[in-house]
């Protein structure tokens, strides 16, 4: 089985640097996870530290001489070469997501979690406390105005798509905060964001027109896509068609740091994550798959461990460190800001994207909060998964938990 690619922390040159991490950030003064975005790029010119070339590493894989490339050193032309505008955009989702993290592992979010409106006494003029995906929508809403670089931005928490500027380059999908329902019980959750061009071809269309076809682009045309796991730590993970990185957010210094350049998901794993409390509502392909494979009889002769978090982007981020594969196969998760985004993840990742018998990026989303049967994961288990043919559960009763 081919194992994950290796991460920086596991490059001789950088160990030893890595584990001085501690006391490093102890001897830095500690910069707020709150500086706010630049309004553009500020990594070119005279304040550039040396580049070094890690050994044996990818092209895009770069260091700096401290041995940490930051989130906007590495889109801002040092690893890999995006646009202005788009390093402007990420820089203020990253803000956006540093304040999510901020908001989910907070003592005063648990009558958030919960709860809508509640909290605000009659007559008050404080506005009554929003449930976490409202505020994190919030959040990501106000980051993206300012960021004057998105068109429009359709997210699960609005009907309809809201338009933010006419000269906004960029369209932003997104599930602000997805897996909200663990909350209480501090399980990991997620931010998920896809980026599109706008298409100037609509510009002289209505508005509310404009928003939506803009919205619903066909995955294939993505420019970016990336998720924040929030959990022990927060990590995110993004490609811009050409592999996907992962960076860790120090809190010493509030930086998201470089800490895979490559991600390779193994062709083939030895987990599945499914929800198999619904076994009986399955189809017949899917239950003769799951069945095979726990008994190790599939193509790969040893039995499968089945992990099942219940929060999307967890699920996800595991099967990319492990390979195997990730599934709903109810008609539940949203094409147009999950299942799009997650896809070009993992196929930029080395692994696939399906419906169960189409490749993700390759439909048409024709609403904006469509639904769909999702399986995410390694090449080879994905070929053997969609070779039942029948795995898409077609009975969905809604489920209480
Ligand atoms: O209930 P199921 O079918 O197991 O679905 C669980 C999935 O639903 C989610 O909680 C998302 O659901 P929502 O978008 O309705 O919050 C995912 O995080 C998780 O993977």
């Amino acid at each position: 089985m081919q194992s994950a690619s290796t991460t920086l922390y596991q490059l001789p040159s950088l160990r030893g640097k890595f584990q001085t991490l501690l006391s490093k950030a102890q001897l830095f003064p500690v910069r707020s996870c709150f500086c706010r975005p630049r309004t553009r790029p500020s990594v070119s010119g005279s304040g550039m530290r040396s580049v070094i070339a890690l050994s044996g590493s990818s092209s895009s894989s770069y260091a700096v001489d401290d041995g940490f490339v930051t989130l906007i050193e590495y889109v801002g032309k040092r690893g890999i070469n995006v646009e202005d505008g788009l390093v402007v955009l990420l820089d203020h989702i990253q803000y956006a997501c540093k304040r999510i993290a901020t908001l989910v592992a907070s003592p005063f979010n648990s009558s958030l979690g919960k709860q809508e409106g509640i909290g605000a006494a009659s007559g008050s003029d404080r506005d009554a406390p929003k449930p976490l995906d409202i505020v994190s929508n919030e959040i990501i809403l106000s980051s993206l105005q300012k960021s004057g670089k998105v068109a429009v931005m359709a997210s699960e928490e609005n009907d309809a798509p809201i338009w933010i500027s006419d000269d906004g380059p960029y369209v932003v999908v997104t599930d602000p905060l997805d897996g909200s329902r663990n909350i209480d019980a501090s399980i990991p959750t997620g931010t998920i964001f896809g980026i599109y061009k706008r298409l100037e071809e609509l510009d002289d269309l209505p508005t509310e027109e404009k928003a939506m076809l803009n919205s619903l682009q066909s995955g294939s045309r993505l420019v970016a896509a990336g998720y924040v796991l929030y959990s022990s730590a927060t990590i995110l993970c993004t490609t811009f068609g050409s592999g996907t990185q992962t960076f860790t957010l120090d809190h010493s210094t509030g930086d998201f740091i470089l800490t895979n350049p490559s991600i390779e998901i193994p062709r083939r794993g030895q987990i599945y994550s499914v929800n198999d409390a619904r076994y009986f509502d399955w189809p017949e392909g899917l239950r003769r798959y799951i069945d095979t494979i726990r008994q190790g009889k599939g193509k790969y002769p040893k039995k499968y461990s089945a992990r099942y978090i219940c929060s999307l982007v967890a699920d996800l981020h595991r099967t990319l460190m492990y390979g195997g594969v990730a599934m709903n196969p109810r008609d539940h998760l949203r094409l147009v800001y999950e299942a799009n985004p997650l896809s070009f993840i993992v196929e930029q990742a080395g692994g696939r994207g399906s419906d169960g018998k189409n490749r993700i990026l390759s439909l048409q989303p024709v609403k904006l909060h469509q639904r769909l049967p999702l399986f995410l994961g390694s090449l080879e288990d994905m070929e053997e998964l969609e070779s039942y043919d029948d795995v898409q559960q077609r009975v969905n009763p809604g489920y209480e938990v």
